[in-house]
């Protein structure tokens, strides 16, 4: 592929793994950044991810072949207008954000759908900014592309060359398709997350009990409840239709298990637990577009001072990258086991075998 110039409109978290991630694939490219705050554009020059920052959007973008918006949603969209009169035609605008119907109903008032692709990574965490950016955030999660009804198929076919270079999987969907579909498997999980630790905080005793007391079911729950309120509020009012037609239902469902409570019956919640617990088990871990880490191993800790820097050390010492490493307490291991998770499946067979070799027992889930 020819040499690129690449913008980026918002240097956090998204912005900065896809930055990082084509740097790292394209060394040739040209990437350019504006942030809102000084400091991540300092921290991407000087290690090298970006060539040009700048505190201004303003002509420097005219030179992009892609430009990625990657702030919040509602953010995004206000961004489009002053967009369209310093950028020419033949630059692509694509954006991040959560939510599609309402970046691409705005692209068609301003008349921008013939230099417009959505987009939308099913990968990111509960972190924000720079500082948390990796080039390996996307590595295996379905990025879906929403094109417009007039985008350019040539550039469609590049912006999915550019998300396969992030390491990621396209995939393309219409937007009324995507936002049902993530009211439902990220939007309301949100929603729970956050009501379910105001439940908590507002039933909790002056000493703090529950907070003391909660354990790993609700910490695995609620991680998300430490996402960015400002993200979570734009997604939110972005998606007000289809986001209240999952939490109706969801109402529903909690009326009925209510009502199964309160009548004693036993066979109506097993069931419900079942059938739920069928469905969680069919869903693919170790399969690309899985947001969980796909590649991970369990090690039972000895416990004495300096166990997990023997590991890391016998691993690095046979070339075995860890891309994430650390304790875990929860209801499955309540001893504690040491989570390690891998770039990839090859690691984890090569990390497997090493450490049976030197008599650890390992789990694989
Ligand atoms: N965090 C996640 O896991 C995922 C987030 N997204 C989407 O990515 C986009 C960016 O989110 P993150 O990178 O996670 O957040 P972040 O908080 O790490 O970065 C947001 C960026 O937007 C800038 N920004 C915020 N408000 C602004 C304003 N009013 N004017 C100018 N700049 C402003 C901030 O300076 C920052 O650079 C959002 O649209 C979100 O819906 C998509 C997939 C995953
Ligand atoms: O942290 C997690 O598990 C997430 O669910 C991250 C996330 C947040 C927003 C998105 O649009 C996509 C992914």
């Amino acid at each position: 592929m020819s040499d690129k110039t690449i913008g980026f409109i918002g240097l956090g978290l998204i912005g900065g793994s896809i930055a990082k991630a084509l740097r790292r694939v394209h060394p040739e490219y040209r990437l350019i950044a504006y942030n809102r705050s000084r400091s991540s554009l300092v921290e991407a020059m000087s290690d090298g991810t970006i060539n040009q920052a700048t505190d201004v959007i303003d002509a420097s973008f005219a030179e992009c072949d892609f430009i990625f918006l990657c702030m919040p949603v509602s953010v995004n969209i206000q961004c489009l207008k002053k967009l369209k009169d310093l950028v020419p035609d033949t630059c692509v605008i694509t954006d991040v954000g959560s939510v599609k119907s309402t970046i691409h109903e705005a692209v068609r008032e301003l008349g921008m759908e013939a230099r417009f692709i959505g987009g939308h990574p099913m990968a990111g965490s509960e972190k924000t900014g720079y500082t948390s950016a990796t080039d390996r955030l996307l590595e295996n999660a379905y990025y879906i592309i929403t094109p417009t009804a007039l985008s350019n198929p040539d550039k469609v076919a590049e912006m999915r060359q550019l998300v396969t270079d992030t390491g990621a999987v396209p995939i393309v969907l219409n937007c009324e398709e995507h936002d049902y579909a993530t009211a439902a498997i990220s939007h309301l999980p949100h929603v729970i997350a956050y009501t379910l630790v105001n439940l908590v905080r507002t039933s909790d005793s002056r000493e703090g009990l529950m907070r003391q007391l909660a354990a790993g079911g609700f910490k695995d729950i609620t991680r998300i409840a430490s996402s960015s309120p400002d993200m979570w509020e734009s997604i939110c009012l972005e998606n007000q239709g289809q986001l209240l037609k999952v939490i109706d239902a969801y109402k529903a469902s909690l009326e009925d298990i209510s009502e199964a409570i309160r009548e004693n019956r036993g066979d109506k919640l097993h069931c419900f637990f079942e059938e739920a617990k069928d469905y969680r088990d069919s869903m693919p871990m170790k399969m690309k577009g899985s947001i969980e880490p796909a590649y991970e191993i369990y090690v039972d800790l000895i416990d004495e001072s300096g166990a997990i820097a023997t590991i890391a050390t016998i691993l690095a010492s046979n070339r075995i990258s860890i891309k994430n490493i650390g304790i875990l307490h929860n209801r499955e291991f309540q001893e504690g086991v040491l989570r390690i998770e891998f770039y990839e499946q090859d690691a984890v067979e090569k990390a497997t075998a090493l450490l049976s070799k030197y008599s650890y027992i390992i789990h694989t889930r």
